[in-house]
């Protein structure tokens, strides 16, 4: 029996499930994205408020791209379990919970009118979305000929186009846009896609005007590690509960949204007086920096070498006596030293990290999290490391280390379904990038390598890519040395001796 809002009438689903029926709230939120971040964080977010009577509203989904999980969404009327479990103040906690804030999905490439149609709803004010770092980009081949639009940034234009002639570009008829893609000033970025968009289109100056005006883009930084169900989830729920759930979703407690907005908007959005952890500021900017460095970038610098050295989650990584020693040495001797925040503020922050990484019920695939390693690499370690250099005169072992060891990650020598495949003892391992960075890869692997001049070689292609890192990384004075001979120890002597080594070290 899959789960259903007539479950719920019929009193056949454990009321301990049920804290708010949600039934006839009208749709307020028109999110892009249906994936599993949104529906553990802002859709729980929005049910903890209707519960306190603070927003009264649902949020209805549209699916970003052809392929999604639209179909799944409404054949459950928008309902779902979310598992929410860690460990707070020494005390294990799990919280099971049918969230009832999103009404449904549309799939605009079924059906465009509607997606239109919502544009036509007063009530719908705000838009939220989730489109990963992929999805605030640019394509200038994009038309509002298309129907829907091909990229995020042109369905936002066309929905807001279609909304300013439909109210006649009433000024009250604005939205306020609140995206949650982790990337630097998202609403800022959101915002100047759309208006060159709307120059592209020759669409009129009175609906930019009426865009530059009245629509607000918002930055925000969330905070929640989200991992999605697992087979064995489902089948818990279902042998638990009797109902299967082909939407359930799982995250830590913790949870984190900083906003930039006004007094107004944090009225309008009372999250805090539903006792949420939102920071309404005017500058996110340090939040973000302290999230993406030491968090993200603890992930990313992990990843390659806990992959190869055979370990497959955070948990593991974050409670192996040697990789846990990396991964600390990283974050509290590199990565903190390298950040001009509050040095208090910051060791809290890791201090939880850490405590994070070892949530007992999250299994956090490292696998999962290598995907585009290339691009993470950039904006979440390379910083630290560029940083440090500057500060200490001397490069961070440990982050060094971390880039010979994504680049020995992506040592796949076929593109298969648009994957580059590698080898991690025998097994084979897939490695999810754009594919202008596998076959990058794919090509420089494709060699014969006989001594240490052949590993400098391959560094030097590296570095000097100027498209991944955004600079020539061969003038980072010892960096092109130091890459390669940790490369030539990963590759001969393997990853476990190597990185063994690494943590005892004292200096480069
Ligand atoms: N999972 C987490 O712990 C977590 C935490 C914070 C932030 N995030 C951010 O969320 C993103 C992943 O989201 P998820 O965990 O819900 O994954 P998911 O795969 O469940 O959902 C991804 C969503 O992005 C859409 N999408 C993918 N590529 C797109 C593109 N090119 N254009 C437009 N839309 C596109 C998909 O349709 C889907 O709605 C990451 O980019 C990450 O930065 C995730
Ligand atoms: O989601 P990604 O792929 O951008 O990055 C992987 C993880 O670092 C990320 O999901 C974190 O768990 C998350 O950002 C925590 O809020």
């Amino acid at each position: 029996m899959l789960l259903k809002r007539e479950l719920i009438q019929q009193g056949k689903i454990d009321e301990k499930l049920i804290s708010f029926k949600g039934e006839g709230l009208p749709e307020k939120v028109i999110q892009f994205g249906e994936g599993n971040f949104l529906r553990a964080f802002v859709e729980w977010m929005f049910h903890e408020m209707n519960k306190k009577g603070l927003f009264n509203g649902k949020a209805v989904a549209v699916q970003p791209i052809p392929f999604g999980r639209a179909k799944e969404i409404n054949e459950q009327d928008g309902l779902y379990t979310l598992i929410l479990r860690g460990i707070q103040q020494g005390q294990v906690i799990e919280k099971k919970e049918i969230i009832t804030s999103l009404s449904r999905c549309i799939n605009p490439y079924e059906n465009y009118d509607e997606l239109l149609k919502c544009a036509e709803n007063p009530e719908i004010k705000y838009m939220i979305s989730n489109t990963t770092e992929a999805g605030i980009a640019y394509d200038k081949e994009d038309s509002l000929e298309n129907k829907p639009p091909k990229s995020f940034p042109g369905k936002v234009t066309a929905y807001l186009y279609h909304r300013f002639k439909h109210f006649n570009g009433a000024p009250d008829k604005g939205m306020v846009i609140i995206p949650c893609e982790l990337i630097d000033r998202n609403g800022d970025k959101l915002k100047e896609i759309v208006l060159k968009l709307i120059q592209d289109w020759n669409l009129s100056e009175e609906f930019k005007e009426w865009v530059e005006q009245n629509c607000k883009f918002l930055n925000t930084l969330v905070d929640r590690i989200v991992t999605g169900y697992s087979e064995k989830d489902v089948e818990k729920i279902r042998e638990e509960y009797g109902y299967q759930d082909k939407n359930l979703d799982t995250g830590e407690i913790f949870h984190l949204w900083v906003i930039e907005g006004d007094e107004k908007l944090k009225e309008e959005l009372p999250f805090h007086k539903a006792g949420l952890n939102i920071i309404w500021t005017d500058d996110m900017t340090p939040y973000r920096t302290r999230k993406v460095r030491i968090l993200n970038g603890a992930h990313t610098m992990t990843v390659p070498t806990g992959f190869l050295y055979g370990i497959d989650t955070v948990k593991e990584a974050v409670e192996h006596p040697v990789i846990g020693k990396y991964m600390e040495k990283g974050i509290y001797e590199e990565i903190i030293p390298s950040l001009d925040l509050d040095k208090k503020d910051m060791l809290k922050f890791a201090n939880d990290v850490v405590e994070r990484f070892k949530n007992p019920f999250i299994k956090h695939y490292l696998i999962d999290i290598s995907l585009n390693s290339t691009s993470k690499f950039k904006t979440r370690v390379l910083p630290s490391i560029i940083e440090y250099v500057k500060r200490k005169g001397q490069l961070p072992k440990i982050l060094t280390f971390s880039l010979a060891a994504l680049i020995a990650f992506y040592r796949g020598t076929v593109i298969k379904d648009g994957k580059l495949i590698a080898k991690r003892n025998g097994e084979e391992y897939e490695i999810r990038d754009n594919i202008e960075a596998l076959k990058f890869f794919k090509n420089l692997w494709n060699r014969e390598i006989k001594n240490e001049d052949d590993f400098k070689a391959i560094v030097d292609k590296v570095l000097c890519h100027e498209k991944f890192w955004g600079q020539d990384l061969r003038e980072v004075e010892g960096l092109k040395a130091t890459v390669a001979t940790y490369l030539k120890q990963i590759i001969e002597r393997g990853m476990e001796e190597s990185v063994a080594k690494l943590v005892k070290e004292k200096e480069v």
